[in-house]
């Protein structure tokens, strides 16, 4: 049985993974070791079969024994340990939420409901660095699959509403803390039915303002009953890295453009990424331009048709606010695709809004069905 490292079980995107590869039945089919940055030493989780000990995550020659390491720990994380673990010659299976690999040539992008003949093709070459995919891109794909997959689609850009918990564990407990302290400042005028409303409104604003920098600390700002208007890193171009993610990533996943055969054109993804209150799941609004004005029923059965997790919810105000939001879609493996209609622009000019739960379509769901594809070779 292959021994699997894993590393990051415990963050964000660790605990999710945890969660569906125990639904799923993978650990019947692994040997897994646990590895941790912070407690070495101590207790496996109880998914731990014959080491029940955590390995430091740190720990070359720990590593160098398993045969496939998931990891989930994050970019500083890969950046460190995946160029030594290669160095000492592993030529184990190495697949990785982070960002850091995803754009090597030696690499490939993991959606396999989307791109598994890009995977195997990988796989048919010996690549051995399988990555997860940006959550966004990967909800926004597994939304749109059909209308790549019919080669519909001349560009898109993407307007992002992103949830907290993209930015970490961390990040998602920063901001109920955040809505707590808000709370707690307004409670007894909340509790009096007579208070007025702008001298709420007032002291939500000073407490925002005021908030001490452990209570910003992961952000940088406030996010309770506030936006950011970037993500990742300022490239310096006026672009933010989770924007330039979107049309690099997204035609790295489908094949297309730079280092891939000529007839298959990149497809531009442009758009502005912004960081909302919500807990889990990442929204995005979407302007389509198709290569041609398909009727809208048509399309409807292109999206619905692709795979079993894409939902077309029907274009109403009690249907998008029901089953189009964060707290319908948190948990799921559905990935629900509405407000469809043509735009003033022309019948080519398609709108579309889609949620998805980052953290497993994002994130965790398709590094253990790689998982599973690698230990079925
Ligand atoms: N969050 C998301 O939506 C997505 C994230 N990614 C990527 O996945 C990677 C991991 O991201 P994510 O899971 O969000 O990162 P987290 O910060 O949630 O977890 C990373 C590590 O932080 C350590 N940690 C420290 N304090 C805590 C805590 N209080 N609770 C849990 N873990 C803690 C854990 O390491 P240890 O146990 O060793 O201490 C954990 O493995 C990143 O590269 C990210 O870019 C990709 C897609 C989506
Ligand atoms: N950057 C995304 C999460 C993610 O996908 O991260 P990355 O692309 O760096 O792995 C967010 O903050 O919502």
């Amino acid at each position: 049985m292959k021994l699997v490292g894993l590393v990051g079980w415990r963050g964000m995107v660790g605990s999710v993974l945890m969660q569906r590869m125990q639904e799923e039945g993978d650990f019947a089919h692994i040997e897994p070791v646990f590895f941790s940055t912070s407690n070495a030493g101590g207790k496996a989780p109880a998914l731990a079969k014959n080491e029940t000990t955590l390995k430091d995550a740190n720990d070359i020659g720990a590593l160098k024994k398993c045969d496939i390491i998931i990891t989930c720990q994050g970019g500083d994380y890969t950046s460190e340990i995946f160029p030594k673990l290669r160095a000492e010659g592993w030529n184990g299976y190495w697949i990785d939420a982070a960002s850091t690999l995803r754009m090597k040539d030696d690499a490939i992008i993991v959606l396999d409901p989307v791109n598994l003949d890009v995977i195997k093709d990988g796989l048919q070459r010996g690549v051995k660095n399988y990555i997860g995919g940006n959550c966004t891109v990967s909800c926004m794909m597994m939304g749109l699959g059909g209308l790549f997959q019919q080669d519909l689609i001349e560009w898109i850009t993407s307007m992002t509403y992103q949830a907290a918990s993209g930015g970490g564990a961390q990040h998602m407990r920063e901001l109920l803390t955040q809505f707590g302290s808000i709370n707690a400042e307004v409670k007894t005028l909340l509790d009096d039915p007579k208070s007025a409303i702008l001298e709420i409104d007032r002291k939500v604003l000073g407490k925002q303002l005021a908030m001490a920098p452990d209570e910003v600390k992961q952000f940088g700002v406030p996010l309770g009953g506030n936006l950011i208007p970037w993500i990742d890193k300022d490239l310096g171009d006026g672009m933010s890295k989770e924007e330039w993610k979107g049309s690099a990533e997204t035609n790295k996943i489908l094949g297309r453009g730079a280092g891939f055969s000529s007839d298959r054109k990149a497809i531009p993804v442009d758009g502005l990424c912004i960081r909302i209150g919500a807990m889990r799941c990442h929204s995005q609004a979407l302007t389509i331009k198709l290569k041609k004005d398909v009727p809208l029923d048509e399309i409807s059965d292109i999206i619905a048709s692709n795979n079993q997790w894409v939902k077309v919810v029907p274009n109403n105000r009690e249907a998008s606010m029901r089953d189009l939001t964060p707290a319908a879609v948190t948990g799921s493996l559905t990935i629900p695709v509405g407000r469809l209609r043509k735009l003033q622009m022309g019948g080519d000019y398609l709108s579309a809004f889609t949620v998805g739960d980052q953290l497993l379509w994002g994130a965790a769901e398709p590094l253990r069905r790689m998982l599973r594809i690698v230990l079925d070779i």
